[in-house]
């Protein structure tokens, strides 16, 4: 024996165990993980392993408990116990063996419970990913952990205690859409002109106002000497008071409101402080100000926060995100302790050269060493090409020579600055074969008739939904006119009632409108009011499919036989699918559980998560995440920095943006910009973007070459298109010289297989998850089609 006891033993020995276990994380990070007490503030670039920390730092404290006291010996610590650990750790056969719980008890300070963490990211993609990351280091679920967005943090908290500001806890959310609604109905209930006031415009300018936490009085305060800005801030004031009349919130209410629930009812605010030991924030240099203080009062308690974040990747300003957090974080929390991740592990030296120069043309931003022992790899490719047609025409060639040499198409990402960019590839794409996803495009909730079916579903769940209301009481058309619509909003403003509740009265209004009109809309309150009131005998998928049926809303879909209608005929069939996923899978099947998430899902689009093929998304929706291949098209001036971003000074946001963009990529860049461009309808001539020439030239490698590609070529693929539309309509599949096979029947469609539809025509299968599938019909967009509806037969 050396003298040692066993208690210092038991130090050495379990500095030991933790340390095998993060073998795979620098100096830095490991740091970072194992400071699980007290504030603690990460900042560091692109690709540097912040995420990845955060993901091993909520599994040490799971699994480890926190254990910041380095010297300490658990009270309760006995020593046969130390001789276990010890036994065990002789025995083990590398460094990987798990330990057995019982004995990582033996490890921590004091045990963490998953519901003691709350880890706020900034997409709904991320919080997904981040989750399966924690599921899969603790080998387990981790229900009772929140590890989610702000907003959808929010709303469970108001779910729960919302009623306290008078609103019921069955509210609504409402999108940018129904925001537009909401917002063209004030301006003209105030009788001012939507040309100048643009609903986009103001609800912009209300945007601002919330982000920065102006309240309408405020704001009335503020701008009564300017003509303009008066009425913004009236239209502001009766929006307001509408969303809370429709017992409804927009996405920036979630924040406002719940801070004003733990300013308002402290109690609320104790219980969570108390509940969240740990709180763990990623991307820290997008939140905004309401933001910011709910995450601060949240940890105000216990103190152990974690932010990381990179300044350098600040790209939500014009949202209101504030770099002055990450600086006021310190003065903030006095003991913050500061931890700086310098390697880069995502990306080979060239593509972080590049980025490096690039964002050192900013003049606002911490100077930051950033480097990797990665490989050189290759230039990065850049071509100019003539126009949008041409550059999707080199995009798809060059996705097709990478793809010939082994690339899988899931391992390119074509990130833009605006979705108007992609229908031109999308195109072209279709044209080559090549299967692709958009991500956050025209959302499969921002359809007319899943529109509608939500629709339903709000007013069932919360009859004070008046939008949602309007929405349906003539959807199907029942004879409900828009001037009985206004007669009846006009008797419920008289009586300070809600249009539901004047619908129920039915003798306030049964003599006051046309008989006709009165007795559709008894019918229509009767059919609602059984629903309202037996909503809860329900699961989600059977009313839905009752108001399918009762309503006559899918027979007349079904009965229009438009090949636009058999389209929304198989979302309202995908509707379904979602819904039936929901019963299976959520703990309690509440309809007003069901369209949180529905409300929350803001930027998945139909296509889903589980495709394969390319995915096609903005700059700012690619934060966090990585690809082998990034493309980066329009790499143009008024593209690439913006019109509008230029006009506005933020040409410093633009060039983070770009800084992101770049940094996405772990092994090729391919770059490219168009001479002329033709987007939302005007056709413009832009030199390539100031981004370009600040990339150091012995990194780029001129990739061009496809310069006669112009628009002879195009017109030449038009025709043959339009030849294409015409020999499918004289030639029926019957004719094709082999038997025509039911895809009902053997269900083994492989991507890439050329199949035949009813309606559409003939398509390529480009994705298919269970009996999905997703088919590109040239000229005719991407469809899903469910295999159990409808019999597609294949092409041979
Ligand atoms: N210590 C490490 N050793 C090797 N690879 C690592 C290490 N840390 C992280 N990585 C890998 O580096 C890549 C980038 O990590 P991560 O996404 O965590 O970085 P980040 O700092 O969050 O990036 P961003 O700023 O883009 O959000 C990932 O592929 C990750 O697996
Ligand atoms: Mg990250």
């Amino acid at each position: 024996m050396n003298g040692k006891t066993w208690q210092q033993s038991y130090c050495q020995l379990r500095d030991k165990i933790i340390e095998s276990n993060y073998t795979h994380l620098n100096q830095a990070q490991q740091k970072a993980v194992l400071h699980t007490e007290g504030p603690c503030l990460v900042l560091a670039g692109a690709g540097s392993g912040k995420t990845t920390m955060l993901v091993n730092r909520i599994g040490h404290m799971i699994r480890f408990g926190s254990i910041y006291r380095q010297n300490h010996v658990p009270e309760t610590m006995t020593e046969t116990e130390y001789k276990q650990l010890k036994e065990w750790y002789d025995l083990r056969d590398d460094t990987k063996t798990p330990m057995p719980l019982n004995l990582s008890r033996l490890l921590e300070y004091q045990s963490v419970d998953p519901s003691q963490v709350l880890a706020i990211t900034f997409t709904n993609k991320a919080a997904r990913e981040m989750k399966e990351r924690v599921e899969q280091l603790l080998k387990g679920t981790c229900q009772r952990m929140w590890i989610s967005t702000f907003h959808a943090a929010c709303a469970r908290m108001l779910r729960s205690d919302i009623h306290r500001l008078g609103y019921g806890s069955n509210f609504v959310i409402y999108d940018a859409q129904d925001q537009q609604v909401l917002l063209k109905e004030c301006i003209k209930q105030l009788n001012l002109s939507d040309k100048k006031y643009s609903p986009r415009a103001v609800s912009g300018w209300i945007g601002k106002m919330k982000d920065s936490m102006v309240s309408v009085l405020e704001s009335k305060k503020q701008n009564e000497k300017d003509f303009y800005n008066k009425q913004l801030a009236n239209i502001y004031e009766l929006y307001e008071k509408k969303l809370f009349q429709n017992n409804a919130l927009d996405f920036d209410d979630l924040i406002l409101k719940t801070l004003q629930l733990f300013r308002q009812h402290p109690e609320v605010l104790r219980y969570y402080q108390e509940k969240f030991r740990y709180v763990l924030v990623d991307e820290f240099q997008d939140t905004n100000k309401p933001q910011y203080l709910w995450v601060k009062a949240l940890a105000e308690k216990h103190q152990n926060l974690c932010v990381v974040g990179d300044d350098d990747q600040s790209i939500y300003g014009w949202r209101g995100a504030d770099i002055e957090n990450i600086l006021g974080f310190e003065k903030d929390f006095s003991e913050t302790v500061t931890i700086k991740l310098e390697q880069n592990y995502r990306s080979t030296e060239t593509i972080l050269n590049a980025a490096n120069q690039v964002v050192s043309n900013n003049r606002h931003r911490k100077a930051k060493k950033l480097f990797t022992e990665g490989l050189e790899g290759e230039k990065i490719a850049y071509c100019q090409c003539r126009n949008e047609y041409a550059e999707a025409d080199f995009m798809v060639q060059s996705m097709q020579d990478l793809h010939e040499k082994g690339r899988n198409y899931s391992d390119f990402a074509v990130l833009y600055r605006t979705h108007a960019q992609s229908r031109v590839l999308e195109e072209a794409m279709m044209k080559a074969g090549i299967p692709y996803r958009i991500y956050g495009g025209t959302r499969f909730y921002d359809r007319k008739e899943i529109k509608d079916i939500l629709a339903y579903l709000k007013v069932i769940e919360n009859p004070k939904d008046e939008l949602s209301l309007k929405r349906i009481i003539n959807t199907p058309r029942r004879g409900i006119g828009d001037k009985t619509v206004e007669t009846l909003e006009g008797f419920a403003v008289d009586q300070e009632k809600n249009i539901w509740e004047m619908l129920t009265e039915t003798d306030q209004w049964k003599h006051r409108i046309s008989s006709r009109a009165a007795n559709s809309l008894s019918k229509f309150v009767h059919m609602l009011d059984k629903w309202i009131k037996e909503k809860n005998a329900y699961q989600v998928t059977e009313l839905v499919e009752e108001v399918y049926s009762v309503t006559g809303y899918l027979e007349l879909l079904k009965e229009e036989g438009s090949i636009e209608s058999q389209g929304r005929v198989e979302n309202l069939m995908e509707f379904i699918s979602l819904t039936r996923e929901f019963d299976q899978t959520a703990e309690e099947e509440k309809l007003e559980d069901f369209l949180a998430g529905t409300s929350l899902e803001a930027a998945v689009d139909s296509l889903g998560e589980e495709g394969s093929g390319v995915l096609l998304m903005t700059l700012h929706s690619a934060k966090g995440l990585e690809f082998p291949v990034v493309f980066m098209p329009g790499m143009e001036e008024n593209v690439f920095p913006s019109s509008m971003s230029l006009k506005e000074g933020n040409e410093e946001e633009e060039r983070r943006l770009c800084y992101v963009g770049l940094t996405r990529a772990k092994e090729q860049l391919i770059l490219s910009n168009a001479i002329s461009r033709t987007l939302y309808g005007f056709t413009s001539y832009n030199e390539p973007s100031r981004f370009m020439e600040e990339i150091p030239s012995d990194c780029v490698q001129n990739a061009g070459g496809n310069q006669e590609s112009d628009h002879q070529q195009q017109d030449a693929f038009r025709k043959k298109l339009q030849r294409q539309r015409w020999q499918r309509k004289e030639m029926k599949p019957m004719e094709t010289n082999s038997a025509p096979k039911h895809v009902g029947e053997n269900k083994t469609l492989k991507t890439g297989q050329k199949v035949n539809h009813p309606a559409f025509g003939s398509g390529t299968v480009v994705s298919k998850v269970n009996e999905v599938v997703t088919i590109a019909f040239p000229g005719g967009g991407l469809k899903k089609i469910n295999l159990d509806y409808v019999k597609l037969t294949v092409e041979e």
